[in-house]
């Protein structure tokens, strides 16, 4: 089974016979591979080399720059834990250097919530304007094309379940997504980096192949994966096969994380991903759709799901995405919102 290519422009009109049929494809891809790729839709004007490009000038910054953005468990003089640069480890699988950004850049900074005691919510750190001028709005207008897309297959997935179309809306309205630039290097293989381990490369269609990201399933909810023109990201199908998950302009690749699959009773799949390395460097942007910090995340109203207790996205999010080799050290920095009933 290949991953299929979905025009989404009817998920923005009214009901429709066609819009149905949009939203059956849709569920059909989120409950078999998990994976899908999504063309023609407001924002999708974002998907051309010139348009990401524009994100990318991130990467052109000098270190001193990049530093400024740090985030506390790299550079122990930084406030911020959760947003902000990570930068690349030579000794880790994964081999990426990048930022994640909160909110607070589509909403301009008066509205950033600095008062916030949550690290959840935390200001991210950007680049000064004279150093990447007209950056800033760039990405924040990306981030809010983002959202209104994920907003949209959020609809989509609760029509195709037979729920609310809008069962999700409140969760989301003010949530916290993360918009995260990526750019994997060609691995240096002069660093004095034993790389050799099984972890680190793979044989696919008969070539052995580094992996620069390690095998994961997101945590979340939809991720929305802009990929810039080049190849590496691989989807683990039904039969456990890696199938490529190619790239092409116009679109986005959608997969979904493990609370959706979760709440949803495994309707939907959160399926597992990796990035096997390719002759040139990669850079990538996930869009990582994502609720409030307090929303609570109860048993929906699906047959066949099972019950279990609520529990608030942010102690839930906290806990998952200090797993990640980027977040690494930082767990014991935030508590549970929510004493878990013993
Ligand atoms: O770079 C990619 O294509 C995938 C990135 C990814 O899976 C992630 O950041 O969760
Ligand atoms: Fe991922």
């Amino acid at each position: 089974m290949d991953i299929e290519t979905i025009g989404i422009a009817d998920l923005f009109g009214p009901p429709s016979p066609a819009r149905d049929r949009t939203d059956a494809g849709i569920l059909a891809a989120a409950s078999g591979i998990g994976f899908m790729a999504i063309e023609d839709f407001p924002g999708d004007a974002w998907l051309t080399p010139d348009k990401r490009a524009e994100l990318l000038r991130i990467f052109t910054l000098p270190d001193a720059e990049k530093q400024k953005l740090l985030r506390w468990n790299f550079d122990r003089t930084k406030k911020n834990v959760y947003r902000g640069w990570f930068p690349l480890q030579p000794t880790a699988v994964s081999y990426k250097e990048g930022i994640d950004m909160g909110p607070d850049l589509a909403q301009g900074q008066a509205d950033g919530d600095s008062q916030s005691d949550d690290p959840l919510r935390e200001p991210t750190p950007l680049p000064a304007e004279e150093t990447l001028p007209g950056w800033r709005e760039a990405a924040a207008s990306y981030y809010r094309a983002m959202e209104a897309a994920g907003n949209a297959l959020m609809r989509s997935i609760a029509r195709g379940l037979g729920l609310p179309e809008t069962i999700f809306d409140a969760d989301f309205h003010g949530g916290i997504s993360t918009l995260r630039l990526i750019r994997y290097p060609l691995r240096d293989t002069n660093a004095g980096i034993d790389t050799s381990g099984p972890e680190f490369s793979v044989v696919h269609k008969g070539e052995t192949r580094s992996i620069i990201g390690r095998e994961h399933a997101d945590s979340g909810f939809v991720t929305l994966l802009a990929q810039d023109g080049v190849e590496g990201l691989q989807a683990k199908n039904l039969a456990g096969e890696w199938i490529d998950v190619p790239p092409a302009n116009g679109t986005l690749a959608v997969n979904f994380g493990q609370l959706l699959e979760r709440w949803t009773g495994g309707r939907v799949r959160a399926t597992r991903h990796r990035v096997i390395a390719p002759k040139t460097a990669r850079y990538s942007i996930p869009f990582f759709y994502e609720p409030r910090v307090d929303a609570e995340i109860a048993p929906l109203p699906l047959a066949g799901a099972e019950p279990f207790e609520p529990f608030l996205y942010g102690d839930y999010l906290w806990d998952s995405a200090t797993n990640f080799v980027e977040m690494a050290g930082i767990k014991h920095l935030r508590e549970p919102r929510r004493a878990k009933a013993s």
